[in-house]
């Protein structure tokens, strides 16, 4: 064990908080906070413990030695140009991850890019066992790293280890698609807990050891929940659904300079009657095509007034490099600019798009100000920014329009829930959240912002981390 081994509680995921963004004169980079509700959810909770942080600093060929962050100390794995190619871009991102999110493009099997990503989970492994205090509690995170609770327990059979799973685990005749089935349920097996947003991930994931790797399992509660038993040891199953900082967001949205704000947008923006925000990073799963249609069908009907409707979509650039991402992007760019030539006039376009990250006031005073939320992906785990617009309407303003296909619409039952696949039920919501009567909109709003206030991402966490550290 090296000397940076005294950590009793280290987080162990893709990416590290921040991402280092290279200087293009080669210079030494910018750092700037990563994209991605992962890092939204994680980093308050960690910093709460003064914890340590294992990941990618988001730039290939950076070989950087742990250093310490605003009291978090961050352990950089390194990745050589090649392997962000074959393991983030390649396994991650083009196999893992549109194959967890119902297939909605076709995911690629290649046996490179496996190759590589077991490599990649092993440095990931040694690096999580390097930082980790004898007995220390480790958690990994997510799809880029699956085989690392496995390949951990084999270096360090003293830690304790949790896994949780941000995007959905996908239905059982999917997951079967994969060429490395065994070898994922079996890394994920090195884990002591693992942790899905919805219980159907965890009943999934419980029949797939059955099925496949032959393992007995007893289901628990009706939460989804069991545990696997392995002979030696128990392995346990369960469901907690993430969430978010809601009193940091509630508190700011209710400070004086985030309401002035709000209403200057409003004033920038002309005014309108009503605002219809979208805010994603720019990934087919999030179905912004969608929502852009029902806005130019709408328009086209009448049922919706140019002069009276704006609609703000930030679209955070993501995978930029993966030809699927880039084609999304001109589509979007393309839909955005035919519902402006047709709708928009001189100054005044419909759609007022951003394709760059904005600061994370001004996001708070976009959700504050908005009157209609849209949230329509075809799939998303959790789906961190319906519940951070609800946190910040705790007056009762506002309304939600939310997939059906989103881990929150669990929880947030009393918003608009659509189904993204069908155009007219997508209409159908946005028009009744536009219309709807004040004093009914209110209660819907109010009884999700109780829901959000006291389901926050510390009961997320403390609730895994119980469940982990309980006596087995
Ligand atoms: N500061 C800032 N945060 C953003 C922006 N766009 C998205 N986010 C944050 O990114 C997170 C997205 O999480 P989520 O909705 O779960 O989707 P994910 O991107 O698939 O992880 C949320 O916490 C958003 O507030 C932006 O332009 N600026
Ligand atoms: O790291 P990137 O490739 O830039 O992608 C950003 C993150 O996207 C995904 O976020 C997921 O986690 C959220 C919090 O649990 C959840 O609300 C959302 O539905 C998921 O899509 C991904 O899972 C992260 O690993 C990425 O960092």
């Amino acid at each position: 064990m090296s000397e940076t081994s005294s950590n009793e509680f280290v987080v162990v995921a893709n990416r590290l908080p921040v991402d280092l963004e290279a200087s293009p004169d080669g210079g030494p980079g910018v750092w700037r906070r990563s994209p991605g509700g992962l890092v939204t959810a994680l980093e308050p909770v960690l910093r709460s413990v003064a914890g340590a942080w294992v990941g990618w600093p988001g730039t290939p060929d950076v070989d950087l030695e742990p250093f310490v962050e605003e009291g978090l100390t961050l352990h950089p794995v390194q990745l050589s140009e090649a392997e962000v190619t074959e393991y983030y871009e390649g396994f991650s991102n083009a196999t893992l991850w549109p194959l967890y999110h119902d297939a909605v493009i076709a995911p690629t099997f290649d046996r490179d890019w496996w190759r590589t990503y077991e490599k990649v989970n092993r440095r990931f492994a040694e690096a999580a066992a390097r930082a980790a205090a004898p007995g220390a509690t480790v958690w990994v995170h997510d799809y880029q790293l699956q085989l690392v609770p496995r390949m951990l327990r084999d270096l360090r059979p003293d830690l304790r280890i949790g896994y949780f799973l941000h995007i959905p685990f996908p239905p059982t005749e999917l997951f079967l698609q994969l060429p490395w089935r065994k070898e994922i349920l079996e890394g994920l097996m090195g884990a002591d807990l693992v942790g899905f947003h919805l219980p159907g991930g965890a009943e999934n994931f419980l029949y797939l050891a059955r099925r496949l790797l032959d393992l007995p399992s007893s289901p628990r509660g009706t939460t989804g929940g069991g545990t696997i038993d392995l002979g030696d040891r128990r392995v346990r199953v369960g469901a907690y659904p993430i969430s978010i900082d809601s009193t940091q967001l509630r508190d700011q949205s209710v400070a004086a300079a985030t309401k002035l704000r709000a209403k200057e947008i409003r004033a920038e923006l002309g005014d309108p009657e009503t605002i219809l925000l979208g805010v994603d990073r720019l990934d087919y799963t999030k179905g912004i095509s969608v929502r852009l249609e029902a806005l130019r069908e709408l328009l086209v009907e009448g049922t919706l007034d140019p002069e009276k409707v704006v609609m703000v979509q930030l679209a955070t650039p993501s995978r930029e490099r993966l030809s699927a991402y880039a084609t999304l992007r001109d589509d979007i760019e393309r839909q955005v600019g035919n519902i402006n030539g047709e709708f928009g006039q001189l100054g005044r376009p419909v759609v007022h798009y951003l394709h760059r990250p904005v600061d994370r006031e001004e996001l708070v005073a976009m959700y504050t100000g908005a009157d209609v939320m849209v949230v329509t992906p075809f799939r998303d785990g959790m789906n961190l920014v319906a519940k951070e617009y609800v946190a910040c309407h705790g007056d009762g303003s506002g309304a939600l329009v939310l997939s059906e296909f989103a881990g929150a619409a669990a929880e947030l039952r009393r918003a608009h829930v659509v189904n993204p696949h069908d155009l007219e039920d997508v209409k159908r919501a946005v028009v009744s959240a536009v219309g709807e009567e004040r004093a009914s909109a209110a209660r819907r709003m109010r009884s999700m912002h109780r829901h959000v206030m006291t389901h926050d991402v510390d009961r997320w966490a403390n609730s895994f981390l119980a469940q982990l550290t309980e006596d087995r």
